[in-house]
């Protein structure tokens, strides 16, 4: 028997033709499974979409659009055991480099129809479904400042324009970050709590890489004391998130949470999976397990046990018989 699928599809995602997007993913995917299309509109968004498909007892939903639409689905299917796809088509497309999930709509729709698995946390921060991130202080002002319009002609540009924009003004505050077991209060400049992120997102990666599946958030606290910190911090950021290891520098700060709750003087904006949700306090709470994603099958790397092209003078011989004299 044919598959059948919910896809979620949002026609005014990214800069492409949607239209041909739609074709080229009916294309691939409806050889094998038996498609239930639904386009996302300006009132009815992706997140109503999927509890639509939910209550009609959808047994696989995929989501097409940029990271509010793969994130509104995403967010419905919290504990609901149902697997996700994802088609990334959006600007940034930060939730597929997040999950490690490709992001061409041939390599997606092809991990779609591999059907492997896997089981990946999730949270929820002010009772709002959370993959990706909260940022609170400069990573959602930076957010603000990367406005739609701004996004559509620079893309990632306008994320990191935002950013540098936002360095000439640094606002500092007092936190208070309250886990199961301790109390951290600190002077910062953002504070980030992660789930899973893209190494864009360098003001989460404080620790060696973001472990999407051990039912903990990983925080960040950035506090450096000026300007010239602040770029220093970033950079040391983005080469630590580059190499996968943890920060070494008294101005970036980490730990790991299964539940937190964020407190700053004076109230911080809080960004949550890119968009502002408001402003401080903040209670998250990680949900082990809730998300089942559809994901490439894992290929064992080959191991590469020699490397000598390119040396000077190289020559390479091969002995007759095996062994030495
Ligand atoms: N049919 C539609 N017409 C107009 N707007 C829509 C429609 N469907 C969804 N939207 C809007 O699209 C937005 C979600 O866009 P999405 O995140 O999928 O793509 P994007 O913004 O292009 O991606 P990115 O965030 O990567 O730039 C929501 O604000 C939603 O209201």
């Amino acid at each position: 028997m044919k598959r059948s699928a919910c896809l979620i599809f949002n026609p005014v995602a990214g800069q492409s033709d949607a239209d041909q997007d739609l074709a080229q993913i009916r294309s691939i995917l409806e050889p094998e499974i038996d498609l239930d299309i639904q386009l996302t509109t300006p009132e009815i968004d992706a997140s109503e979409l999927a509890d639509q498909a939910i209550a009609r007892g959808a047994s696989t939903i995929i989501a097409s659009g940029g990271d509010g639409t793969l994130s509104a689905t995403a967010g419905a299917l919290i504990g609901k055991d149902i697997p996700l796809g994802i088609i990334s088509r959006g600007t940034a497309n930060a939730f597929a480099t997040a999950l490690g999930l490709p992001d061409t709509i041939e390599a997606a729709c092809q991990t779609i129809l591999g059907g492997a698995t896997r089981v990946v946390d999730a949270a929820y921060c002010n009772g709002l479904p959370m993959v990706l991130l909260a940022g609170i202080g400069f990573e959602a002002e930076t957010v603000e400042k990367a406005d739609r319009e701004s996004k559509s002609r620079l893309g990632m540009l306008a994320y990191i324009l935002g950013g540098i924009q936002l360095l000439g003004e640094m606002p500092k505050f007092e936190v208070e970050i309250e886990t199961e077991d301790k109390v951290v209060k600190v002077t910062a400049a953002a504070v980030t709590i992660a789930n899973a992120a893209p190494p864009t997102s360098i003001l989460a990666q404080g620790p060696a890489g973001i472990i999407v599946d051990d039912g903990l958030l990983d925080v960040t606290v950035v506090a450096p004391l000026n300007i010239t910190g602040a770029i220093a911090a970033s950079y040391h950021l983005l080469r630590t998130a580059l190499a996968g290891s943890a920060v070494e520098r008294d101005d970036i700060g980490y730990l790991r949470a299964s539940r937190l709750q964020v407190r700053t003087d004076p109230p911080q904006k809080v960004v949550l999976d890119g968009e502002i949700i408001g402003t401080t306090p903040v209670d998250i709470e990680c949900v082990p397990g809730g998300l089942t994603l559809l994901v490439p099958k894992v290929e064992q790397e080959p191991v590469v046990a020699e490397k000598l092209e390119g040396l000077p003078n190289l020559t390479v011989e091969a002995k007759p018989t095996e062994g030495f004299e």
